[in-house]
C-alpha cells in the first residue's frame, strides 16, 4: 500500500511535472511574443528603404560630388537659394543619426573618425527618411553616393537615378588648406583623417563619377575658383539650361 501509494505520488508528481513544464512553455512562448511583434515592427521599419516611393510622384535628384573641402554644402546651400531643390547631405544626416544616440551611432562616429563610408543600409534609410518627410520631389543630394555598393543599392532601393551628377573638381592641397581652416569643430577636419577621406574619395568616390560620365550625367565644374565664381558656373553651364531659376 506505501508502495502503491508512494507510485501514486510518483505518477502525481510527475502529472504536476508536466504541468508545470506545459506553464513554463507557454509561458516562455508568450514572452517570446513581443519578440515576434518586435521583429514584425523591425520588418516595418525597415519596408521603406525597399519600397521605393509612393505614387506615382516623379523625384528628380541631383548628386552633388567632390573632395572633401571642394565645397559641395557651400554651392548646394547657393543653389537652394536660386532653384527649387531641397538639400540633403549625407554627413550631415549620419551626424545627426550619431546626435539622437540611436544604435547605429557609435559605428558611425567611428567609420567617420577613420574617414570609412558608412554601409549603404544606414545612409540609405536617412536619405529616403528625409526625401519621405519632404513634400518636396527635387533634392539635392550632397557627398552621395560615396562608392559604387552606395550607388547601386541606392538606385536599386528608390528606384531613381540621378538627373545629373554635379562634380566640383578641386586639387588635393587646395582642398588640405580649406579643410583645416574650417573651424567647424568637425572631428574628421585634421591632417591624418582628411588625408584617408580624400584617399577614399579616389579610391571609391572618383569610380562612381567614372560610372556617371559614360552615361553622360557629369556636369564637371573648376571648384579651385573663389566661391562666386564657382556659382557662376554652377549656375550658368549647370543649371540655367536644365532647369528654371525661382
Ligand atoms: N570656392 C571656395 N573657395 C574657398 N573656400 C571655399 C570655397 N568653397 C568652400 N570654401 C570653404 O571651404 C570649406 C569647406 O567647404 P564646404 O563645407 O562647403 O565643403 P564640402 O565639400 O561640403 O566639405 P565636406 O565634404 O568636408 O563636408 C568651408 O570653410 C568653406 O567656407
Ligand atoms: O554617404 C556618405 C556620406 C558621408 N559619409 C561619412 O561621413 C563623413 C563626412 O561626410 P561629409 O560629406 O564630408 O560631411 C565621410 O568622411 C564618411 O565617413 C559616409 O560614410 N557616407
Amino acid at each position: 500500500m506505501k508502495a502503491a501509494m508512494t507510485r501514486g505520488g510518483d505518477l502525481d508528481r510527475g502529472w504536476v511535472y508536466i504541468y508545470f513544464m506545459n506553464l513554463v512553455i507557454f509561458a516562455a512562448a508568450d514572452t517570446r511574443l513581443p519578440n515576434l511583434t518586435c521583429w514584425d515592427s523591425m520588418a516595418d521599419a525597415s519596408k521603406d528603404i525597399v519600397d521605393g516611393f509612393p505614387g506615382d510622384k516623379k523625384i528628380t535628384v541631383v548628386f552633388v560630388l567632390g573632395g572633401p573641402g571642394s565645397g559641395k554644402g557651400t554651392q548646394c546651400a547657393m543653389i537652394v537659394e536660386h532653384y527649387n531643390f531641397t538639400h540633403l547631405s549625407a554627413g550631415d544626416l549620419l551626424r545627426a543619426e550619431i546626435k539622437s544616440g540611436s544604435r547605429n551611432g557609435v559605428m558611425i562616429q567611428k567609420m567617420m573618425n577613420e574617414g570609412k563610408i558608412v554601409p549603404p543600409e544606414v545612409t540609405i534609410k536617412l536619405l529616403q527618411r528625409a526625401m519621405l518627410d519632404s513634400a518636396h520631389d527635387k533634392f539635392l543630394i550632397d557627398g552621395f553616393p560615396r562608392d559604387e555598393e552606395n550607388r547601386a543599392a541606392f538606385e536599386n532601393i528608390t528606384k531613381i537615378e540621378p538627373e545629373f551628377v554635379l562634380y566640383l573638381d578641386c586639387p588635393e592641397d587646395e582642398l588640405e588648406r580649406r579643410i583645416l581652416s574650417r573651424n567647424q569643430g568637425r572631428a574628421d577636419d585634421n591632417i591624418e583623417t582628411m588625408r584617408k577621406r580624400f584617399r577614399v574619395f579616389k579610391e571609391s568616390s572618383l569610380p562612381v563619377i567614372k560610372h556617371y560620365n559614360l552615361k553622360g550625367k557629369v556636369r564637371k565644374v573648376d571648384a579651385a575658383k573663389p566661391v562666386d565664381e564657382v556659382f557662376e558656373d554652377v549656375k550658368k553651364v549647370i543649371f540655367v539650361p536644365l532647369i528654371a531659376e525661382v
